[in-house]
């Protein structure tokens, strides 16, 4: 930090006093009276003044110091301004503190003290300063894996800091594919449980008969004639013991589970599968879902108690669609990354595929941005990725002099919304059936029908 300091002072004789008390690294100005010492002011910009308070017309009094240091404090908050007064003059240094002023100094001169007491000035302007910049550089995340530029999600990240120190039950409800298993990773790795187990469950995509061995594990000889239980094995929850324990699609869960679910919640005890005897669990749950559990507590699918038990805290992930900006800066940086990756760095978008990623409306959100974007990375010719690579086309085919009948429209649509559901649910059947309203079956059907790959293109990033 460049030095700079303004003496306001009208003896010409403590003027070059004071002058000689600072070293050459502190570049000195002097001012004599109100309206010079503004102009300083303004041309410098000081980051520290001394100001004796007596200054003409009132050199007796401090009626024209205080107005100057009223004027200081206004134009320059930042300032810091040291007050000269006379022996006896308490009262005003205090008065001149109250109003702003960060030191006061008391003549006559001592060259040691008064050193002592700007450069303890200018440590302190020089500290405000580091933390101003510190505060201004936040406007990314320090989250792991997450890139966010739009308010909503770095208020969203800023609450996931503050959450994640806190051992409470959070519940993350978001849309699909906005990110709510990266923030539950988040709020494990920024927690004092850090170091320990992340375990993590969707409750969507085990079958409700296995889902609570999964959970709670099971005890040797549990299950007559299975294999496996002679063993006997350790469930999620108890895998994490220590850790954190992620139930994703919480609002899947199965009825009588739930009640069991609600038990351990409340007294931190499990019951493995097959035994008599509790394990006591020491976890931090965190769940997940893209449903509306009111919705369903209110048509009687979730209960009540565990609602309120699994969202002492909810975190509203807002939609891609919903953050402002957010779209291109994901999809800049998912294009760096996937191209990397796939051996093609010098990628970038052309003008009309920026235009379509601002667009859309991304109702599959970060993942089918990063199946869109993959695509397009594989697909561009030359160095440009344009709207047509990404196939973000949402018109839907019509009746007209190009369409043969209804049944080629109605075959488009079904498979224009069964390619959407796969790469929405991640290619996950189950999800991608429930999201078209049909069975599991029913989707294999079509897949093969209209020769739809069920699959990803390549692995996921
Ligand atoms: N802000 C982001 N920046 C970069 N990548 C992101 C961001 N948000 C999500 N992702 C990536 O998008 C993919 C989907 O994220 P994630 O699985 O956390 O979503 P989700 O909300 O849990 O989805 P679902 O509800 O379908 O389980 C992951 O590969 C994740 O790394």
């Amino acid at each position: 930090m460049d030095k700079r300091l303004l003496i306001v002072e009208d003896d010409p004789g403590l003027q070059s006093q004071m002058r000689w008390c600072f070293s050459d690294n502190i570049e000195v100005t002097v001012a004599s009276d109100r309206e010079s010492a503004l102009t300083s002011l303004r041309r410098f910009e000081p980051q520290v003044v001394t100001l004796d308070l007596g200054l003409p017309p009132d050199p007796g009094g401090a009626t024209e110091g205080f107005a100057l240091l009223e004027d200081i404090v206004r134009l320059a908050p930042t300032t810091k301004v040291v007050v000269v007064t006379g022996r006896e003059d308490r009262e005003n240094a205090v008065k001149a503190i109250g109003m702003g002023a960060s030191d006061f100094y008391q003549k006559p001169l001592d060259g040691d003290i008064l050193t002592f007491v700007v450069n303890r000035a200018f440590r302190l302007a020089e500290l405000e300063l580091e933390n101003r910049e510190l505060a201004q550089n936040r406007n990314g995340t320090s989250i792991k894996g997450i890139v966010a530029a739009s308010p909503q999600m770095l208020s969203l990240c800023r609450m996931v800091e503050k959450v994640a120190p806190a051992d409470v039950t959070t519940l993350i409800i978001g849309e699909t594919g906005t990110g709510k298993e990266l923030l539950a990773r988040a709020i494990h790795d920024m927690s004092h449980r850090a170091d320990k187990t992340f375990s993590a469950i969707n409750c969507a995509a085990i079958p409700e008969n296995l889902l609570e061995s999964e959970l709670f594990g099971y005890e040797k000889g549990a299950f007559t004639g299975a294999t496996q239980s002679k063993k006997g094995k350790k469930g999620k929850i108890e895998m994490a013991n220590g850790g954190t324990l992620f139930l994703d699609e919480i609002g899947d869960m199965p009825m009588a589970l739930q009640a069991k679910l609600l038990r351990f919640l409340q007294e931190r005890v499990i019951d493995r599968v097959g035994s008599v005897n509790p394990v006591q669990v020491d976890v931090r749950v965190v769940c997940a879902t893209h449903r509306n559990v009111e919705d369903l507590v209110a048509s009687g699918e979730f209960r009540e108690d565990l609602y309120y038990r699994i969202s002492e805290i909810t975190l509203d992930v807002p939609s891609v669609r919903e953050r402002d900006g957010d779209a291109m800066v994901i999809a800049q940086s998912l294009l760096k990354s996937l191209g990397k990756q796939l051996d093609r760095p010098q990628l970038s978008f052309t003008e009309d595929a920026a235009q379509a990623i601002q667009s859309y409306s991304w109702p599959g959100n970060v993942r089918e941005m990063i199946n869109k974007i993959k695509r397009a990375t594989i697909m561009a010719e030359g160095k440009r990725v344009c709207a047509s690579d990404l196939q973000l086309r949402t018109d839907q085919a019509t009746l007209d002099g190009n369409v043969l009948n209804l049944r080629q429209v109605r075959e488009e649509a079904e498979r224009t919304a069964i390619n959407h559901a796969l790469q929405t649910s991640n290619y996950n059947m189950a999800q991608a059936a429930r999201l078209l309203g049909i069975t599991r079956p029913t989707l294999y059907n079509l897949t093969d029908k209209y020769k739809i790959e069920t699959s990803p293109v390549v692995s996921d990033v």
